[in-house]
């Protein structure tokens, strides 16, 4: 009998950074790290191309030292820095688990990442290495959401998967509204009017734009991750 295949060539995944933390109060958690990289690696092993955008939220957050008094692009310059040490870590746990991780910053710190360079991330995708996308777009006053949905377009990935502390978009938080229910599926514009918090609104007007259709799923389901690339139900679609 022959095996399923995977429904989707090249996918860019945008991790969560706060789900580092696993049950810790701040920064990355192990254990946590190990098994996300065990959930890439399944996929990867398939044939998958896969490269990574990481958030920072374990370590830092533009907004919360803007909210402090901080000048707002120096710290988002914070935040960006935060993806960076998320990324190292992840390429540290990627290539122990037996994956070729190359990381490719947005900012230039060439002495500890090399620079993002499209056509050298595209080479390194068709070799079979996953390319881990650091210090988000590059720019303040954006989020990692953001960066996944302009890396996801400019690769060409099909798909971007969000993996993160939720299963899915609910019609609220689900963190503050315990009444909210999940969407199975539901449009770029409807997201974008509704103000759903699950993304920034720049990230779902780029991907709208693009076509480039987004997952939501949660990080901590094992398993979510392969049932997405096999294009199977999980998590929550997000079209155009
Ligand atoms: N309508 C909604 N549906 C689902 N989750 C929502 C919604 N509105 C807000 N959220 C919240 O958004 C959070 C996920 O987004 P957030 O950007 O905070 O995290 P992340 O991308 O997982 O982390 P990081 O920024 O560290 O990478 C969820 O944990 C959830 O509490
Ligand atoms: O393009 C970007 C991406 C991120 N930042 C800053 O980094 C932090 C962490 O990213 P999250 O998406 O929140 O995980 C973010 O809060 C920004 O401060 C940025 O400035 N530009």
């Amino acid at each position: 009998m022959l095996e399923p295949r995977p429904a989707h060539k090249r996918i860019l995944l945008k991790l969560s950074g706060e789900a580092l933390m696993g049950d810790d109060a701040f920064g990355i958690n192990r254990a946590t790290i190990v098994r996300m990289v065990e959930e890439v690696a399944e996929v990867v092993n398939m044939g998958v191309e896969v490269a990574v955008v990481i958030g920072g939220g374990n370590i830092f957050r533009g907004v919360a030292g803007g909210s402090v008094g901080m000048d707002r692009a120096t710290a988002d310059y914070m935040g960006m820095l935060a993806t960076v040490m998320n990324a190292l870590a992840l390429a540290d746990a990627m290539n122990k688990q037996g994956l070729t991780a190359r990381v490719m910053s947005a900012i230039a710190i060439e002495q500890v990442v090399e620079p993002y360079v499209r056509p050298k991330a595209l080479q390194y995708l068709e070799e079979g290495k996953v390319v881990i996308f650091a210090a988000g777009t590059g720019n303040p006053f954006f989020t990692t959401d953001t960066a996944a949905a302009l890396r996801g377009a400019e690769i060409g990935a099909e798909l971007v998967l969000k993996a993160t502390k939720v299963d899915g978009v609910y019609t609220a938080d689900p963190k503050k509204d315990l009444a909210a229910t999940r969407y199975a599926r539901l449009s770029f514009d409807e997201a974008i009017a509704h103000n759903l918090g699950i993304m920034d609104a720049t990230a779902f007007a780029l991907c709208r734009d693009q076509k480039l259709p987004i997952k939501v799923f949660s990080i901590f389901k094992h398993g979510a991750l392969k049932r997405v690339v096999m294009g199977e139900d999980e998590g929550t679609l997000v079209h155009a």
